[in-house]
């Protein structure tokens, strides 16, 4: 069945640069070839610019046959018919993409398609009639000389290029066509892929990319088949990044934002037939890669569509390219290519049926904007103040020279040398400030891979606890822990593979998404250990250099005095030396701060930890319980009453008691154990004053089985929230819970209750104290 696209002015709509990260489908596109002289029987025909019509005899004034329904409609954002133009498809596929990109959006067009259907005639085409990359390059220099005039005395703006083809499965630099074929790397967290040794040429000239770009096309593998003349034999994937680095404040060129798009246009090869091509030997090699590599990216398209958890990307190079492309933060456009003929119905239909379920993808895409120096914004605010007040101090001295001019020979020769030592002052000031600044970045960034480690060692925890192991602290061991399990989880797998029917297939793919993930874990915080090293030393040896800087600053100034001949210059000097020490004290008072705000951070993420471990204890409490209902045991009296408590806080919702209801889930909420309520000892603890639940309650949360699902939902998400972990020294003991066990009404319950809250607050209390 056709998809139901939306409106064209729906379509334009989702399609306008968002603000955050937005959801947007991605842009479908059909092209149809025009039929040549040799075809004569046309099977395909547009009846507006939205839908494509599939027939035996398609016909679009038979309005019989379409009625009788053997014919196919299928619609799309845009179809293109036979007598479109080069521009028209580009203007309306790709004109937009351009603008995102200097916008620092990614997008990506692709052009898909049967074999001889026309994908490189609209992506390439020829010095005629050219094509989406030679036309995209153009606007994108045109824009990028516009922003170079504005950006001309502060900010800069940066083309880079590439250019590879994908022959047979091997990579190939299309811009270094001798450079051999090329490695596919993979960073640490598998989400950006690098090709490794790529050639990326750093131009602003239009003339010069043109130039690359045709020997790239030229260095194309191109073959004829029976299908097409000139038929491409390998994807062509076409890259183009503009980064621009921009003053945030038009005042302050201290502060730059860096803008980053890439666009990506790529001309797949066709899918073929063997029997259709006639091709033999390399070229039906050619074409088995061809479709393999077709295939793969098709399964990726039928998983997206269907909202699968789990996409496999790896099975081709050409799918683990365009993974961003389909998945990720990326603009996506495809343009898919049939041929009218009926010689080609077959293929043209497959094509459709998956432009029509590519028609169902959608990508989150955001701008890619990053202020630089977001850590340190608040201290540039000082040190501007600090350069107002050296102006001005400056300006002062300047003004009292001509009074100094005046003095003799002897005194003129004092005075160059004050002006001297001043001069070195100021320098040594100005380094100061300078290490300074550098000091408070590596401490903001250690503190930011610090966070970056902690949501590591809860990806892994988490998975750890999830396979019933325990999370050491010792690094060394804990890595070893979970190899050890991620081997003898695969020889389990490898086991009963073949065994696995198809629906167990979607939780091994889910586990191997965990293991993934876990491994990815590790991988990523040996990087950062190996980074904080890097960064540890480094203020090491700036620490050093400002101490050396300190001293070299105070015995200039202890040399002063005894030089000073006018009060003017004494007042002037002492003046600037009280502006340093202010400048040192300020600048420690927003490290002070820096840290503090950190600290909360830290704090939140204790919390969270809290959290987890309290989900952890709710889970055991609760099966707990269902061991002792089930086995009818009877329960000593402080237990029972520990339980009515428990039941008591579940209800008072104390969590929110400590202001951090805005961190936590509505799932992450304490679930009651509804079946005690039938139990009838509890039933004699409420009527010693407590009220359960109503019924309504209960029944809204039953008790989670072990083997329920929800039971998963009940311990609530994983801790790792984005943007709240760091490294943390060892979490401390959880807050100690002492319960009188004299306590057997209702009001000492409530008297335990506010001494448990207490005991928690004074606790939180004890630890600001404490650090
Ligand atoms: N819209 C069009 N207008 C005019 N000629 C076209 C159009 N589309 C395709 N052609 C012509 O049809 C032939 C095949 O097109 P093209 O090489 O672009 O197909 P392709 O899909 O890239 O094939 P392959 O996958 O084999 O490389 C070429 O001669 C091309 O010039």
């Amino acid at each position: 069945m056709a998809s139901n696209p939306p409106s064209s002015s729906d379509s334009d709509s989702s399609r306008k640069p968002p603000t955050g990260s937005v959801q947007e489908r991605l842009m479908v596109a059909v092209r149809i070839r025009p039929l040549k002289t040799d075809e004569n029987q046309r099977v395909l025909f547009t009846t507006n610019n939205k839908n494509v019509i599939i027939g035996d005899y398609a016909d679009k004034n038979d309005v019989l046959r379409q009625k009788r329904g053997s014919d196919k409609q299928y619609s799309f954002d845009v179809v293109f018919g036979e007598d479109s133009t080069q521009e028209e498809v580009y203007e309306k596929t790709t004109g937009s993409l351009v603008k995102d990109i200097l916008n620092g959006y990614n997008a990506t067009v692709f052009a898909y398609g049967a074999t001889g259907a026309g994908k490189t005639h609209t992506m390439v085409g020829d010095p005629s009639q050219p094509g989406i990359m030679i036309r995209a390059l153009n606007d994108l220099f045109n824009a990028v000389k516009d922003k170079q005039d504005q950006y001309s005395l502060h900010g800069s703006v940066n083309v880079t290029m590439s250019y590879l083809e994908i022959y047979n499965e091997q990579i190939r630099d299309l811009l270094n066509p001798g450079s051999g074929y090329l490695e596919l790397r993979e960073d640490a967290r598998g989400r950006s892929i690098q090709v490794a040794g790529l050639t990326e040429i750093s131009t602003n000239s239009t003339n010069d990319v043109m130039v690359l770009l045709q020997k790239g096309n030229k260095a194309r593998t191109v073959e004829p088949t029976a299908m097409n003349k000139t038929s491409s034999r390998s994807h062509a994937l076409l890259s183009v990044t503009v980064k621009q680095t921009i003053p945030i404040d038009k005042r302050d060129h201290l502060r730059m934002r860096v803008k980053q798009g890439r666009l990506f246009m790529i001309d797949l090869a066709g899918s073929e037939r063997a029997n259709k091509t006639k091709n033999r030997g390399k070229r039906l090699q050619e074409g088995a890669h061809i479709n393999r590599s077709l295939l793969a990216l098709g399964n990726c398209i039928n998983a997206l569509s269907g909202g699968a958890r789990y996409v496999n990307y790896r099975d081709s190079k050409l799918t683990r390219l365009l993974k961003e492309a389909l998945s990720g933060n990326c603009r996506t456009v495809m343009i898919a290519h049939v041929s009218p003929s009926g010689n080609q119905k077959d293929e043209s239909r497959n094509t459709l049926i998956y432009a029509d379920r590519a028609n169902h993808i959608s990508n989150k895409v955001e701008r890619n904007v990053l202020d630089v120096n977001y850590h340190v914004n608040q201290y540039q605010t000082v040190i501007t103040e600090l350069r107002g007040e050296i102006v001005r101090l400056q300006q002062k001295m300047t003004e009292e020279r001509p009074r100094s001019a005046d003095i003799k020979l002897n005194a003129e020769q004092r005075s160059a040398e004050v002006k001297n030592i001043r001069e070195q002052i100021v320098e040594t000031f100005k380094t100061q400030m300078k290490l300074r600044r550098k000091l408070m970045e590596i401490d903001s960034h250690l503190l930011g891979i610090g966070m970056e480690a902690e949501r590591q060692h809860l990806v892994i925890s988490n998975w750890e606890s999830r396979n019933n192991k325990l999370y050491k602290n010792n690094l060394n061991m804990s890595r070893a822990q979970t190899q050890q399990s991620l081997r003898r989880k695969r020889t389990v797998t490898a086991d009963s593979f073949h065994s696995a029917d198809n629906e167990d297939s979607s939780d091994l793919d889910a586990e191997t998404e965990g293991e993934v993930a876990v491994q990815h874990a590790w991988g990523e915080l040996a990087d950062i250990e190996r980074e904080q090293e890097r960064w540890s030393e480094l203020r090491t040896t700036i620490e050093q250099k400002l101490e050396v800087c300190r001293q070299r600053g105070v015995s200039l100034e202890d040399k002063l005095p005894a030089l000073l001949s006018s009060d003017d210059e004494r007042e002037i000097l002492a003046l600037m030396c009280r502006v340093h020490e202010l400048e040192a004290d300020k600048m420690a008072l927003q490290s002070e701060r820096l840290v503090r705000q950190h600290e909360l951070r830290r704090r939140d993420l204790v919390i969270l930890r809290y959290d987890r471990q309290r989900q952890l204890c709710e889970e055991i409490i609760t099966r707990q319980r269902q061991l002792m209902e089930d086995g009818q045991l009877k329960l000593p009296l402080d237990l029972q009453e520990l339980y009515l408590i428990y039941q008591q806080e579940i209800h008072a919702s104390t969590y929110a008691d400590y202001s951090i209801s805005s961190l936590m889930t509505p799932d992450s909420k304490l679930p009651p154990i509804s079946k005690i309520y039938s139990d009838p000892m509890f039933r004699r603890g409420t009527a010693a004053g407590s009220s359960p639940p109503s019924s309504a309650e209960s029944d809204a949360d039953p008790l989670p089985s072990l083997n329920d699902p929800s039971v998963d939902r009940v311990m609530g998400h994983p801790v790792s929230r984005p943007g709240l972990g760091m490294k943390l020294p060892p979490l401390p003991p959880s807050p100690p819970i002492r319960i009188s066990r004299t306590a057997n009404s209702s009001s000492s319950s409530n008297n335990n209750l506010g001494h448990m809250r207490r005991a928690m607050s004074e606790n939180i209390l004890n630890e600001d104290i404490m650090e």
